[in-house]
């Protein structure tokens, strides 16, 4: 029986390959070389910023369809940082340390759009980047997600829960595409002995989404600022537990620079109807806000809720940031973006 890392007993991974000399030498020790796919986007640009401010020597690699340049427009002429425009389906030859993996669209909107893209994403662009971390023998951390566990049918759910995955559903290209990453990583750490870490992430939010990207809370913010009634799909009872974008960054790094592979569940683990959102975007955003009720779209999970104990007893994390307390900060982002005045109302204050 596997154990909660997915290590056979009996059958142990190889030992990882060898990495270059340089990240022993003496000169360059505490300066990783660290690849971001995906990191001109709303998770990925902020990772960067932690990234170099620690001193690390960073490349992007991305192709846009989600992510922006101006996301990273702090770094551009920074002498440790590259950018480049590539495409993760495609092979990638760099030098790294290490590799963190976010290269995929993350809103269904977008990746429901063009669902044979987004699994190739997925798959080959999760191969490219083993293969990748094989040769240079770089340790890769994958960005999956909570949407590995399907419309739930355990609650709260635990990294050892299978899940309930529709696998010929508008949503599979994302979710299967996910768990097929997954294995990828695990079938590379037990053959291979590449250095592996899976995050799975639930809905995070912040400053630097996309203003139209679809997701809930970023819809809402934006309606509310633009005096637009938030859509509330139906049934609104359905629940998510959302987690600020500097919560995240905190706990990807932990795993990545920690010993366990995972697969981790990070995430916070308040959890609100899509009613109750639209109520506290309403309280601190807003107070003039109204919402309206639209159509759902297929296979759309009932519940979400991290339990995160795994990430508190293995990486001592847990998120601080409370979404009342969150979403003026991104409010703020957005009103300036939009350029519309804002005023975080009282309750936010
Ligand atoms: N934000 C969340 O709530 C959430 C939850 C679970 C998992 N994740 C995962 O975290 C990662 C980042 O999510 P995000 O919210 O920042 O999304 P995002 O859409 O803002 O960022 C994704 C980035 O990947 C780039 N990209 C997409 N396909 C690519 C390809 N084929 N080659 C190169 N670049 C490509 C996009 O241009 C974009 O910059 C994704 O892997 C996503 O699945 C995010
Ligand atoms: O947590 C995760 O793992 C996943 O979180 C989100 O997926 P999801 O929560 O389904 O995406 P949203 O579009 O934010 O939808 C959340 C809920 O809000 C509802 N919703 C969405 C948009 C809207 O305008 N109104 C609304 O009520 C949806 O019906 C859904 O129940 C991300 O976008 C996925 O990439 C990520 O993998």
């Amino acid at each position: 029986m596997a154990d909660s890392n997915g290590s056979v007993p009996g059958s142990p991974a190889k030992p990882p390959p060898s990495p270059s000399p340089l990240r022993t030498s003496k000169l360059v020790k505490n300066k990783l070389r660290v690849l971001v796919t995906g990191g001109a986007g709303f998770v990925g640009s902020h990772l960067v910023d932690r990234l170099m401010k620690a001193g690390h020597s960073v490349i992007v690699v991305d192709n846009y369809f989600t992510g922006t340049k101006s996301n990273l427009k702090q770094w551009l002429n920074h002498p440790d940082f590259e950018l480049i425009r590539h495409d993760v389906v495609d092979p990638l030859l760099v030098e790294v340390d290490q590799i963190y993996h976010l290269a995929c669209p993350a809103s269904p909107i977008f990746y429901k759009h063009n669902p044979v893209k987004t699994i190739k994403t997925n798959v080959m662009g999760t191969l490219n980047m083993l293969g990748l971390a094989k040769r240079v023998g770089a340790r890769i951390l994958l960005t999956s997600t909570s949407e590995v566990y399907g419309d739930p049918l355990v609650h709260p759910q635990t990294e050892e829960y299978w899940g309930n995955v529709n696998p010929i559903g508008v949503r599979s290209c994302y979710d299967e595409g996910k768990r097929v990453a997954e294995t990828l990583m695990f079938d590379y750490h037990r053959q291979h002995g590449v250095e592996i870490r899976i995050a799975r992430i639930f809905n995070t939010y912040g400053p630097r989404m996309n203003i139209d990207d679809g997701r809930v809370v970023s819809n809402f913010v934006a309606q509310a600022l633009r005096g637009e009634e938030m859509t509330v799909q139906l049934p609104g009872t359905q629940t998510r537990s959302f987690c600020y974008v500097s919560d995240l960054v905190d706990g990807l790094i932990r795993l990545m620079e920690g010993e366990n592979t995972g697969p981790i569940n990070i995430g916070n683990p308040n959890e609100f109807t899509m009613l109750e959102l639209a109520e506290t975007v309403k309280q601190v955003v807003s107070p003039s806000a109204s919402f309206k009720t639209v159509p759902n779209t297929p296979d759309d999970p009932k519940q979400r809720k991290p339990d995160i104990t795994k990430a508190k007893n293995l990486l001592g994390w847990e998120p601080k940031v409370l979404l009342k307390d969150g979403l003026p900060l991104m409010a703020k982002d957005f009103a300036e973006r939009l350029d519309i005045s804002y005023e975080p109302s009282t309750a936010a204050k």
